[in-house]
């Protein structure tokens, strides 16, 4: 982080702020409309932010505005670009996020961590809150992350119309028949408060496609952000792992996530569409990669 200069810290404080304030340079990304300000604390003298520094920075009216906040540290371990940490819009510390992890792999490039056009490999693997990860750039410029095998055997299925399961974060999986006359910020806060407490867990609300067994629409209700987000890659994965096992209870063939060919589902959701896909060997959804588009915003720096 920059330390301020004496006359912009004489100035803030003749303005009554703080005096622990300081300037964090930052650059704003999203990824099918999730948005996150990214952080890079890759330098070993970088001064940890608060988690009221966060809040601040996320805040759409006061600060910069965004679901979460990536934060790149160097990792320890051998063979790995950056370790990311990541937190959600409240400030504090949460599980993975898809879309964010897909952004960290942009900003990794932005800053020259990695070189995904001229390295050898497009993959490259990064340390994240539930273990390695691998991901990269495709062809066409979308970036994409891997998630951790999910068992069969550890997706609740609660009810013909409810699943919950966890893919990388905990996701609640509803399925609905009309999703625009869902009301998800409503719904999904009474589901995350109600049935899970204060630790919470993600709503997803899912359409399926009557004409299309491979492709879905999704809104979530987030956690941390507690409110409706324009994207939610872990629940793009969970959604489409949740429709995948519905078809299956509904005997409704949409074809085999084999061990030899991956099956994509398309997920469409408010700010864009991402694509999961998944092999099944056994009783184990493996392989489970998560595409999409990422855009850089804007950067800046920000006094907090
Ligand atoms: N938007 C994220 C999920 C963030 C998870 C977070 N809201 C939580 O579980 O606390 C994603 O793309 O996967």
């Amino acid at each position: 982080m920059i330390p301020l200069s004496r006359a912009f810290r004489s100035f803030c404080l003749h303005h009554r702020c703080l005096s622990s304030l300081m300037e964090v340079p930052f650059s704003k990304y999203e990824g099918a409309g999730n948005d996150f300000i990214v952080v890079d604390m890759t330098s070993r003298i970088s001064t940890p932010l608060t988690s009221g520094q966060r809040l601040r920075m996320c805040n759409r009216k006061t600060g910069i505005g965004a679901d979460g906040v990536l934060v790149l540290q160097q990792s320890e371990l051998p063979g790995f670009t950056f370790k990311l940490l990541y937190y959600n819009a409240d400030g504090q510390e949460s599980s993975l996020c898809g879309n964010g992890s897909r952004c960290s792999l942009a900003f990794a490039e932005q800053i020259g961590l990695v070189d995904f056009d001229h390295a050898g490999s497009h993959v490259i693997k990064f340390e994240a809150c539930d273990g390695s990860h691998l991901g990269g750039k495709m062809a066409g410029g979308q970036y994409f992350v891997d998630i951790r095998d999910v068992r069969i055997s550890d997706v609740k299925r609660i009810d013909e119309m409810n699943y919950f399961l966890n893919t990388g974060s905990p996701h609640h999986v509803r399925f609905v028949e009309h999703l625009t006359q869902t009301d998800v910020p409503g719904i999904g806060k009474e589901i995350r408060w109600k049935t899970y407490g204060k630790e919470g867990s993600n709503v997803n609300f899912v359409q399926m496609s009557l004409q299309n067994p491979r492709q879905i629409s999704v809104r979530t209700f987030e956690r941390g952000v507690e409110d409706e987000t324009l994207a939610c890659g872990t629940g793009a994965v969970a959604s489409a792992i949740a429709a995948y096992l519905r078809h299956q209870y509904d005997k409704k063939p949409i074809g085999c996530a084999s061990s030899q060919d991956p099956m994509t589902t398309q997920v469409l959701m408010e700010g864009g569409t991402l694509e999961v896909a998944f092999k099944l060997q056994g009783n184990i959804f493996s392989d489970i990669r998560l595409r999409g588009p990422v855009r850089h915003v804007f950067e800046g720096n920000i006094v907090v």
